[in-house]
């Protein structure tokens, strides 16, 4: 069976290994640190006890944790940058593969959603990882400060403690609703993005009417960006301002140290140096990881709203896993039986069915109907584009397990009346570059097409060229039955005559297709051979064409 590249590996997303591994470098990085401030305060200590004979023991020690702080921050560097790309195109590549396998109506619901984590939410977790080893770093240097400061003294360690608990908890309260906000802003860059496509969208649109888009940019973009600005700096102010309270707590406790330490606590002043300066030295690490929380938090919201997305698209019924023998077996078919499909957009919304059809092998099938009476809703039913509420699918006369009728997909090649072309033959292997010069040939393209490695030369064409260029991809497709969607409403009324009186029996006898088409052609529906017609959602007439009022 082939190899399945949309299998999701979810391990390789995040590489616990080397995070594992930086994480360990970080705590010697942040131990040599703590090494460097032990060594200063024992000359100084040393000195100011007089007990100091020569500082060259202290001269290599230095040298030592320099040598260590200097080589593991030269690896942590490097491998985070490393790691952080690693992790960046990884969650990429992982959101790509999950669109790929998403089923269509929850892709088009998250569309925005999608696209905002691929670019704000993937940037503001790799930035906090970059961010989240040196925090891990700051924690170890702290940790092990407040050990070394607990050895010094214990009652000014004990004092210490208690500002920092103070300081801890009006950070945590008054961070809670800086939360808050960033969560805030995350909503807004979705309504962003959402105004953006708009704006690629209907570029032509905006370039012919200047004030449409002045009204976009005044009454919808703006709103979005002063609110997305003020909330941002809000929480990032009240962060700030945290910080800063306890930056203050922290120099009041120094001056209380250095000016009541001895006559309150007793303490040597060669132990109260040593404290003060280790205390300043934690300041650092410390405002560094008050620095960092903001960071942490915002890729918190990111990381829950990726996996929110995840378990959005993920709910499906199981990945389509299509085994050869089924794939011959719909090439193959005699007859495809549709009994009772229904499908509804949702309560008190438009619904299809329920509706039966039977659809023989060579068949052509014309279905028409007024604007909105639900054609389009009914091909993509059929195509399996959309969940069904109840229904059931036989070919040849065997029903289809529930779980497999995701493999229907197999038997069909569509042209949407809002197609996509792809100028590469995507999913066709060993293209018959003959037949596509007969297609270009038999379609009237051969003076602006040709076929080049494999690819189209050209896509830049008119409407109508680039939906026979659609339909030709289609036609190399493996599969049996043709569905378009209103194909020939850009063709020209030469080229629609060719389309219904010449290329479709072509296109039943030479390639053995089916045909499923939606048309308001009125003139050819003879050219069918079975003609249904759509009304508010139910397939009110089928007619054989010999039979019909026309
Ligand atoms: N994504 C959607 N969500 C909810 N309702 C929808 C959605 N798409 C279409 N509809 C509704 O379904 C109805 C049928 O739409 P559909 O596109 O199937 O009609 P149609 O027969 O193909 O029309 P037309 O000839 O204009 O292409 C419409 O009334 C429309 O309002």
């Amino acid at each position: 069976m082939k190899k399945n590249v949309l299998k999701n590996n979810t391990a390789n997303l995040i590489p616990i290994k080397s995070i594992i591994g930086y994480s360990v470098l970080a705590i010697i990085s942040g131990l040599s640190g703590f090494g460097f401030i032990t060594i200063i305060n024992k000359i100084i200590s040393m000195s100011m006890k007089g007990e100091l004979a020569t500082k060259n023991d202290y001269l290599f020690m230095f040298l030592g944790t320099i040598a260590v702080f200097f080589i593991t921050r030269k690896w942590l560097s490097s491998g985070i940058i490393k790691l952080s790309q690693k992790m960046f195109w990884n969650m990429r590549r992982d959101v790509v593969k999950l669109i790929l396998k998403a089923p269509y109506r929850k892709l088009q619901e998250y569309k925005d959603e999608v696209y905002s984590t691929l670019t704000s939410d993937v940037n503001n977790i790799v930035n906090a990882s970059l961010i989240a080893i040196n925090f891990f770093s700051s924690i170890i240097l702290i940790a092990a400060c407040l050990i070394y400061m607990a050895y010094l003294s214990i009652s000014l360690f004990a004092m210490c403690l208690g500002v920092i608990a103070i300081g801890v908890t009006i950070y945590l309260v008054r961070s809670r609703k800086s939360n808050q906000q960033i969560k805030e802003v995350r909503e807004l860059e979705r309504g962003f993005v959402n105004i953006f496509n708009s704006i690629l969208g209907g570029a032509k649109e905006i370039n012919i009417n200047k004030d449409k888009g002045e009204d976009i940019y005044e009454n919808r973009l703006k709103g979005i960006t002063v609110t997305g600005e003020k909330t941002y700096v809000k929480a990032f102010v009240k962060y700030l301002n945290s910080e800063i309270i306890s930056q203050l707590l922290f120099y009041a406790l120094v001056t209380f140290i250095l000016v009541y330490g001895d006559k309150v606590f007793s303490i040597p002043l060669d132990v109260t140096v040593s404290f003060v300066f280790v205390l300043l030295y934690v300041l650092g690490p410390i405002v560094n990881i008050m620095t960092t929380i903001p960071i942490i938090n915002r890729a918190k919201v990111s990381f829950s709203k990726m996996n929110k997305l995840k378990t959005e698209l993920q709910s499906i019924e199981g990945e389509s896993s299509i085994e050869t023998s089924n794939k011959e077996k719909y090439y193959n078919f005699n007859k495809l039986e549709i009994q009772d499909y229904s499908f509804s957009y949702g309560e008190d919304k438009f619904s299809v069915g329920p509706i039966s059809l039977e659809i023989d092998r060579n068949e052509v099938v014309f279905v028409y109907g007024g604007n909105g009476a639900g054609k389009t809703t009914f091909i993509n039913t059929i195509l399996q584009l959309y969940n069904l509420e109840s229904g059931n699918v036989l070919v040849d006369d065997i029903p289809v397990p529930e779980e497999r009728v995701e493999n229907i997909k197999e038997m069909f090649s569509p042209v949407f009346s809002d197609f996509y072309l792809f100028d590469e033959f995507y999913g066709i292997k060993d293209v018959d570059v003959n037949k596509v010069n007969h297609y270009l040939d038999l379609f009237e393209l051969t003076e602006k097409v040709t076929v080049e490695n494999n690819k189209f030369s050209t896509t830049n064409l008119s409407t109508g060229q680039r939906k026979r260029l659609a339909l030709i991809s289609a036609l190399l497709e493996d599969r049996p039955i043709l569905v378009l969607d209103e194909w020939a409403a850009d063709q020209d009324p030469h080229f629609r005559k060719k389309f219904y009186e010449e290329i479709i029996p072509i296109i039943i006898e030479q390639e053995d297709k089916t045909i499923i088409a939606i048309t308001h052609d009125d003139r050819y529906y003879d050219k069918s051979d079975k003609l249904l017609k759509m009304e508010y959602g139910r397939l009110v007439e089928v007619n054989r064409v010999l039979e019909t009022v026309f």
